[in-house]
Order: structure tokens, then sequence, then C-alpha cells
């Protein structure tokens, strides 16, 4: 028996952290994608070759980053029979384009193949949610919804997820550090800094709902001018929230000065990317940031999680 699924990364671009505490979001998912491909086999074995493991879960073998999705997944949602997992990833692992639930997304959607389950997308990125959870301690639903439904979404405050429509073609530019961030402790340290200044981090978590309420109307009114300046007000706040670092503003203000409209932290930070909003000037925010840093123009991708 053999099934496969694959699903989109994401980038967000407003309300990351934000949206931990409740607050809305709006992510689109990107043309990189993640294919898990299920396979039986006499033993278990995961086998991810862009991150070089082989894993064949011999007892006592630590699984560990990445690894720790694919468990809990399979845990939930497998009968524990041996399986061949290959995962095929375009999304780079910790850059905060959402590889972590890219991954589980595709791989929930290749084992409800496997077992014959039919399963819609609500379920699907409910389920890809708990495993999040599970693993990381605190999640939003972001992530993992913007994987499941694909195109451009705004996760409400009560946690509906609505379809955004806007020309975002050419207009985004991701660049990313040589360091990975981690999902886990960003959220950890954003946590830790509002049980020490709870007031101060409640306003700053008011702010940013704020900008992207303000964002989502200009994109529902089809106005896509203000965007850029939400993106840098955005960035300043992840910046008071403690997940930048000096390298992720340097890329931010070096995509300003070649034109970005707008630029800031996109996922955790703590290391990760950067996404730059480009409309006309994608071209040479991506020759200026590509010459220090992996830069992408990112394509859009209205597909979310497909059954190979
Ligand atoms: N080289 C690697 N090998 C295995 N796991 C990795 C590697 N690099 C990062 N990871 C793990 O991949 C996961 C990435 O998920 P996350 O931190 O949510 O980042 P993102 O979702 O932004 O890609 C983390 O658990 C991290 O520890
Ligand atoms: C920081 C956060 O808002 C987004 C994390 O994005 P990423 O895992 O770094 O791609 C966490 C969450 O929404 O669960
Ligand atoms: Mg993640």
């Amino acid at each position: 028996m053999r099934s496969a699924a694959s699903a989109p990364g994401k980038v967000i671009l407003f309300g990351e952290h934000a949206v931990v505490y409740g607050k809305p979001a709006v992510a689109v998912a990107i043309n990189r994608r993640t294919t898990v491909t299920l396979e039986d086999s006499g033993e278990m074995r995961i086998d991810i070759p862009s991150l070089g493991i082989s894993f064949t879960g011999e007892s006592g073998t630590p699984a560990g980053g990445i690894l720790d999705y694919i468990m809990r997944a399979l845990e939930l949602y497998h009968d524990g029979s041996p399986l061949r997992v290959r995962v095929d990833m375009e999304v780079p692992a910790g850059s905060g384009l959402g590889s972590s639930a890219a991954l589980t997304v595709a791989l929930i959607g290749a084992l409800d193949a496997y077992h014959g389950r039919e399963a819609g997308p609500d379920d699907t990125a409910s389920r890809a949610h708990r495993v999040e959870l599970d693993v990381q301690g605190a999640a939003s639903p972001l992530d993992t919804a913007v994987s499941t439904y694909g195109g451009l979404i705004y996760l409400a405050p009560d946690r509906t997820v609505r379809r955004l429509s806007a020309d975002l073609r050419d207009s985004l530019v991701i660049s990313s550090t040589h360091r990975s961030g981690n999902t886990a402790e960003m959220v950890a340290s954003v946590r830790e800094r509002y049980e020490r200044l709870p007031e101060v981090m409640s306003m700053i978590m008011d702010a940013t709902e704020m900008i992207t309420r303000t964002a989502c109307r200009f994109i529902l009114e089809n106005n896509l001018e203000p965007l850029g300046e939400l993106m840098n007000i955005n960035h300043g706040l992840l910046d008071a929230m403690g997940v930048s670092t000096p390298e992720l503003s340097m890329m931010v203000h070096e995509a300003r000065a070649a034109g970005a409209a707008g630029a800031k932290i996109t996922g955790a930070g703590g290391g990760g990317s950067i996404v730059a909003f480009c409309p006309g000037t994608a071209g040479s925010v991506a020759e200026a940031l590509g010459r220090k840093w992996n830069t992408l123009r990112a394509e859009f991708s209205s597909e979310g999680v497909l059954h190979l």
C-alpha cells in the first residue's frame, strides 16, 4: 500500500506571536511544498533526505527536532504498523516558513489516504494543530490552517478562517538568515516576557491586533498600498516582543532601502526569515538581499493540502 500528500509552506504577513494570544493574523501559502510518501514496510523508517535524516526508531534512538512532529502524528493518527515515511521538503526547516506545519498537514493527508479515511480541510487542520500544540507546548492554528487551505487567509480571533483575495503576484520576497529559529523556544520566550511585563505586553498584542485588522480591512477594500507601512510597524512590535535579531533587522532595513514598501520578520523569529512586500520592486529587492542571504521571490499558492 502506498499513499502520498503534499502541503505548502507559508509566510505570515501580520500577527505572528499575537495570534498565540487569540489575536487575528494574516498569512499566505507559498509555492514551496513538503511532500510525504507512505509505503508498507517491514520496519518503521523515516527518511528526510534534505536533512540527512534516516531514522529507524531503534529503541533508545533519540528523535528530536522535526521528527517529533512525525512521531506525534503517527502516535495519534496511525495504527502502529511498520511504515516507511519519506519526506521531501521544499520548505527549509526552522526558516519561519512553516516547515513543521507543512510536514504535519502533508503527513496527516497521507495517513488518511493510507487508512482510507475521508476528512475535510477543517478536520485536517484541527488534527494538525493538535500535533503542533503537543510538540511545541503552545501553537496557534494559523500555520496548519494555511498549509491546509492554501491561499491568503485571515484567522479571526474566534479561530474561523476567512479566505481573502489580493493580487500578491510577484510582490513577495523572502530572505532567510543562515540561522534557523525554533518556534517552541521563541513562543516560550515571548510568554516569559508577557509574564514579566503583562500590562506592557498586553498593549503590544492589542496594537498588533489593530494592525492586522486594519490590514485585513484594506485587503477587503482591494487597497494594498498601506500594507507596507503596516508591515513595518508590525516588525517594530515583533522587535518589542524580543523575537528579532540584529541580522533580521538588518535584512528588513536593507529590503526597505532597496525599494520594499514594507518588510518584517515572518514566523517565530530568533533566526529564520523576513518577508518583504515589493509591488513593482521585487527584482531590485531580491537582488539586493540575494547578495548576502538565501533569497527567493515567493509565488503565492492557492493550493493547500493535496492528495497525490
Ligand atoms: N537540521 C534539522 N534536523 C532536524 N530537525 C530540524 C533541523 N532544523 C530544524 N529542525 C527542527 O524542525 C522544526 C522546525 O519547526 P519550527 O521551529 O516550527 O520552524 P518553522 O515552522 O518556522 O520551519 C523544529 O522542531 C526544529 O527543531
Ligand atoms: C510564532 C507563531 O505565531 C508562528 C510560528 O511560525 P513558524 O513555525 O516559525 O513558521 C506561532 C504560532 O502561531 O503557533
Ligand atoms: Mg513552525
